[in-house]
């Protein structure tokens, strides 16, 4: 892949809360509306993710038709909202909340509608308030070998839950 982002060489590792979901377990909702996992969006990606090893989380999508961007293949938005959900979910891993500050994604092939996705969002590692994370998505049709699709960075920042969303909450 040809990023241009940067993963600080000294990124203190990233430790995982004992009382997060068991590995193998599902991602718990964090927002019944949330557009990337929320079960009650009504127009939303409802991404189902599962706890991996190593700070990962996983989820597959088909690529709907109402996806689309490019004429039949995906919307680069939509893989950029698909990143930003994966990684966020993957850092639940880590028993805080933490917003994107920075959310950078290479896209490396057109994306088909009518892919199935397997996309694999991961915690690298964090420094100070920051927390570094990784997603990419493979053609699950591919075959575990297969070159990524697309591959994206974050960053994320952990915040106080009550005060970031203090003004905004229902
Ligand atoms: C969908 C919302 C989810 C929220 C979760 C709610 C409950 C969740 C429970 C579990 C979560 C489960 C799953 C989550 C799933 C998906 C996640 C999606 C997440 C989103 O979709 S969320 C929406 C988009 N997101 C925003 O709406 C953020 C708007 N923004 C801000 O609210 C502030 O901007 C903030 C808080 C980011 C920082 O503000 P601040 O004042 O608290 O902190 P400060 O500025 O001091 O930065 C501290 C350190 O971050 C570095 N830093 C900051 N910004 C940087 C940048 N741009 N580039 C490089 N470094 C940066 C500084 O350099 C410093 O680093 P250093 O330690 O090295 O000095």
């Amino acid at each position: 892949m040809k990023t241009t982002f940067v993963v600080p060489d000294d990124l203190e590792p990233a430790r995982r809360d004992p009382a997060a979901p068991a590995i193998g377990e599902a991602v718990p909702p964090h927002n019944p509306r949330c557009h990337g996992c929320g079960p009650d969006a009504e127009n939303g990606l409802h991404l189902r993710a599962v706890f991996g090893e190593n700070l990962t989380a996983t989820a597959t999508l088909v690529v709907e038709p109402r996806f689309e961007g490019g004429p039949g293949v995906i919307h680069g938005g939509i893989v950029s909202t698909l990143f930003d959900e994966m990684m966020g979910l993957a850092n639940v891993h880590l028993g805080v909340v933490a917003v994107t500050a920075v959310l950078d994604v290479d896209y490396a092939r057109p994306i088909p509608v009518g892919t199935t996705l397997r996309l694999v969002g991961r915690v690298l590692g964090r420094q100070r308030r920051k927390v570094y994370s990784a997603v990419e998505a493979f053609d699950d049709a591919a075959g575990p070998d297969a070159e990524p699709l697309a591959a994206g960075h974050g960053i994320f920042v952990v915040v106080d839950p009550r005060a970031h969303f203090a003004a905004t909450r229902p």
